[in-house]
């Protein structure tokens, strides 16, 4: 194993000092370290954080390998900046068995870019009709913790609250992706001003408001925990608030294109800005912003959704929804935060690891702790062209616009998978 002593960087935005990384550990931390066999990196200006930690995270395999492996996902992570992924369920075959979640967890390993943690549905073949094998996933080789149909709702109120007793014995998660699926039928966008005239359906911010106001209410009677996938709406944060208060075992992300990009992007009817929960209005952002700053949000989540060119370049109504964003979250966040080091990595690295269970992620730099970490250029600033992306798919929507930031390397227990800008491997 090399040894990696970084000089003059920044801990989580403290003053510059050395860092010295040994044997997949923090060996030490202060100003003026020497080192003579370990390989030198000069971080002046440069940012470390804790490697982040993606609670929402599409990989696509097995299935569709086509439009993003676990190996190539891992590496659009690491080029972002993070340390672990949650691989979230709606692959095909759907991660509803022992056998599909060790799949995925081993084939993280093999890539060994991040750490692939498999999140397992809740109900057989995400159908809504009955719950998949939670305990067997749970006590699998992927040690699972976090279960959820995402893409589609649990909608059935019987079975959510049996899902929330279930993981309740192994103090697990229902991650709900929360759309009440007889207010979004047919749905297009966000139901407003910009709907009305463009004469797409609408998806309206109740459809999300009611399933979360009835699911914290779930979580509370069993006393489980609940995680609020992609909260996209003022109204939702309003729930959450009062949830909290009142001591509901809750918590909340936000992606990153939620914080920036409102519904008038469908103006433009480019698919690239269909996503599920659809973009909102210029009032919702500033009600997540202020949620996100609060803590009434606890995280960013990508929701990375890669899909392939033919899914995505069509008629906005035969588009599959979804964006990418593993490249681009923390310049995203950069952007909407500006430089609250400390924030950012609680809300991208700290509280995501916590609530997933991570152990050795979402620790800031300090001797002894495991050197998962990544070093940003904050003054950095770059061009998004979707063709470097490290992703199989394109469909970010930031193409060509230049972004704050960049991740200028990663470090996976102690050995990098970012160097210089560039993946590894
Ligand atoms: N966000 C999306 O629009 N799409 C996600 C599913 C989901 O997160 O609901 C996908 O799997 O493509
Ligand atoms: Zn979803
Ligand atoms: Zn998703």
């Amino acid at each position: 194993m090399t040894a990696y002593l970084i000089k003059n960087v920044s801990l989580v935005g403290a003053e510059p000092t050395d860092l010295l990384i040994r044997d997949g550990v923090v060996a030490q931390t202060g100003p003026g370290l020497a080192a003579p066999d370990a390989t030198v990196l000069d971080a002046t200006g440069l940012v470390a954080l804790p490697g982040l930690v993606d609670l929402h995270t599409h990989l696509r395999e097995p299935g569709r390998e086509d439009a993003e492996t676990v190996e190539s996902g891992s590496r659009a992570a690491a080029l972002g900046g993070y340390t672990a992924v949650c691989a979230m369920a709606n692959t095909s075959p759907v991660a509803d068995t022992a056998g599909v979640v060790e799949q995925v967890w081993r084939l993280g390993r093999e890539a060994g870019l991040v750490d692939v943690q498999p999140i397992g549905a809740v109900t057989v073949g995400l159908a809504g009709e009955r719950l998949a094998e939670l305990g067997a996933m749970a006590d699998s080789a992927a040690r699972v913790r976090i279960f959820s149909d995402d893409g589609h709702c649990v909608a059935d109120p019987k079975l959510m609250r049996r899902a929330l007793e279930y993981v309740k014995a192994f103090d697990g998660v229902i991650a709900q992706h929360a759309e009440e699926p007889r207010l979004t039928e047919g749905a297009q966008m966000h139901e407003g001003e910009v709907s009305t005239r463009l004469g797409l359906t609408g998806w309206p911010a109740v459809a999300e408001e009611a399933i979360i106001a009835r699911d914290v209410l779930l979580a509370e009677h069993v006393g489980s925990r609940l995680h609020i996938c992609h909260v996209s709406t003022a109204g939702s944060v309003e729930v959450l608030r009062h949830a909290k208060a009142r001591g509901v075992k809750v918590t909340a992300e936000v992606t990153p294109h939620h914080l920036l990009l409102t519904d008038e992007k469908a103006e433009t009817y480019d698919p690239v800005y269909k996503v599920n929960p659809p973009l909102r209005t210029a009032d919702d952002i500033a009600a997540l912003r202020a949620a996100l700053a609060e803590g009434v949000i606890d995280i960013i989540a990508t929701d990375h959704a890669p899909h392939a060119v033919e899914d995505k370049e069509c008629e906005w109504a035969y588009a599959r929804p979804g964006m990418l964003g593993l490249e681009t979250a923390l310049s995203i966040a950069l952007d909407v935060l500006g430089p609250q080091w400390d924030l950012i990595a609680e809300r991208m690295s700290r509280a995501p690891a916590r609530i997933a269970g991570l152990e050795g992620h979402g620790l800031d730099p300090a001797p002894g702790v495991p050197a998962n970490l990544t070093l940003v250029d904050p003054a950095a600033r770059r061009v998004i062209e979707p063709a470097e992306l490290a992703s199989r798919s394109r469909n970010t929507p930031y193409a060509r616009m230049t972004l704050p930031g960049r991740i200028v390397a990663t470090f996976l227990r102690g050995e990098p998978t970012v160097l210089d800008g560039k993946a590894v491997r």
